[in-house]
């Protein structure tokens, strides 16, 4: 396998959805099997699903409960946790805040974001987070009472999905499995819950629920509410495909630190979202990165004479803060 073979395909017409099942194998043939599957998805359209990832349903019911509690209170309990007023971008952003597709009108969702921190609120167990330049402690609104445990909760496992995915794309990179792993010691992820409010007929296209965008890091994880289709991906020919929320999966996307990071041998696809159908969206994006500390440059494999590196280095937490500064003109 090598990743000197040119960047193929990007006319996709549905996304690949590929079992994560023997990503625990101990059998490594199997394992490398799977790597190769995600690494044509990869190439060719920079989005999958992936079942068997091992969430517990229970997780993501409890996620999705407090999270519509949450979006339901008043304007003004939200807006206490005001993104702008939060170091580092975590809490708050409410609707048509941000604009994520220059000449768009606004987003019209509204969010919640949260970083790494370790699931227990014991002061000796937990550790300082090491977020470097993105540091800043996490804010947790008061109601509803749980929701803090149920967002920790699905995050840690998430994050545990990520991990497993991290050693999959090295293999997929012809790396050594553990090559990402002290690139990932102190979980550079950040979450965002989302709420979508219906717009059945939009009476404006410059409104979407989230503009036409790539994202900023390595990949993203995406849990999308059963039943309501919303998401959408554009391949080569400009069409935009659908991604319904399949029972049992999650969506794993790539971001533009991988396309950097890869010289553009993985694919990070425009998307965006609008939800058309008569009633609320929920969804739920982590964004993996690597320790901000990272310098991201065209990895050793996928950089030949004939395809020298395409971007120059940059450290991934100065890139992340560069995009969002953009996102929130902050
Ligand atoms: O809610 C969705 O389906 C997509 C969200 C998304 O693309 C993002 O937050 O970057
Ligand atoms: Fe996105």
């Amino acid at each position: 396998m090598s990743c000197h073979a040119s960047v193929c395909g990007g006319a996709f017409e549905s996304i690949p959805i590929i079992d994560l099942e023997g990503a625990f194998s101990e059998d490594e043939a199997l394992r490398r099997a799977l790597a190769q599957q995600i690494r044509t998805a990869c190439m060719d359209v920079g989005f999958f699903y992936v079942k068997n990832h091992g969430i517990a349903q229970q997780c993501l019911d409890e996620v999705l409960r407090v999270n519509k509690e949450y979006y339901s209170l008043p304007a003004e309990e939200k807006m206490k946790l005001y993104h702008k007023t939060v170091p580092n971008f975590k809490g708050y952003s409410p609707p048509m805040e941000a604009n994520i597709q220059p000449g768009n009108k606004g987003d019209l969702h509204e969010g919640f974001r949260i970083g790494w921190e370790e699931k227990s609120v014991d002061p000796v167990v937990q550790k300082p987070s090491r977020d470097g330049v993105m540091a800043g402690a996490n804010v947790w609104p008061d109601t509803p009472e749980d929701f803090r445990i149920a967002c920790m909760d699905y995050y840690h496992a998430a994050l545990a999905v990520g991990k497993k995915l991290f050693c999959l794309f090295a293999l997929a990179l012809d790396l050594p499995e553990t090559y990402f792993n002290d690139k990932t010691v102190y979980s550079a992820a950040t979450m965002r819950t989302l709420h979508y409010p219906p717009q059945p007929d939009a009476p404006d296209d410059k409104i979407l629920g989230i503009g036409a965008h790539t994202d900023f890091v390595c990949f993203t994880i995406l849990w999308q509410q059963m039943g309501l289709e919303a998401l959408q991906v554009l391949n080569s020919r400009e069409q935009w495909i659908n991604v319904p929320p399949l029972p049992g999966t999650l969506v794993i996307n790539l971001g533009d630190q991988f396309a950097r990071w890869t010289n553009d041998i993985f694919k990070s696809t425009v998307h965006r979202a609008a939800n058309k159908n008569m009633i609320d969206r929920y969804s739920i994006a982590l964004f993996f990165g690597t320790d901000y500390e990272i310098n991201i440059e065209p990895i050793y494999t996928c950089v030949t004479a004939e395809r020298p590196a395409i971007y120059p280095a940059i450290t991934a937490g100065e890139y992340v803060r560069q995009r969002l500064k953009a996102m929130y003109h902050k």
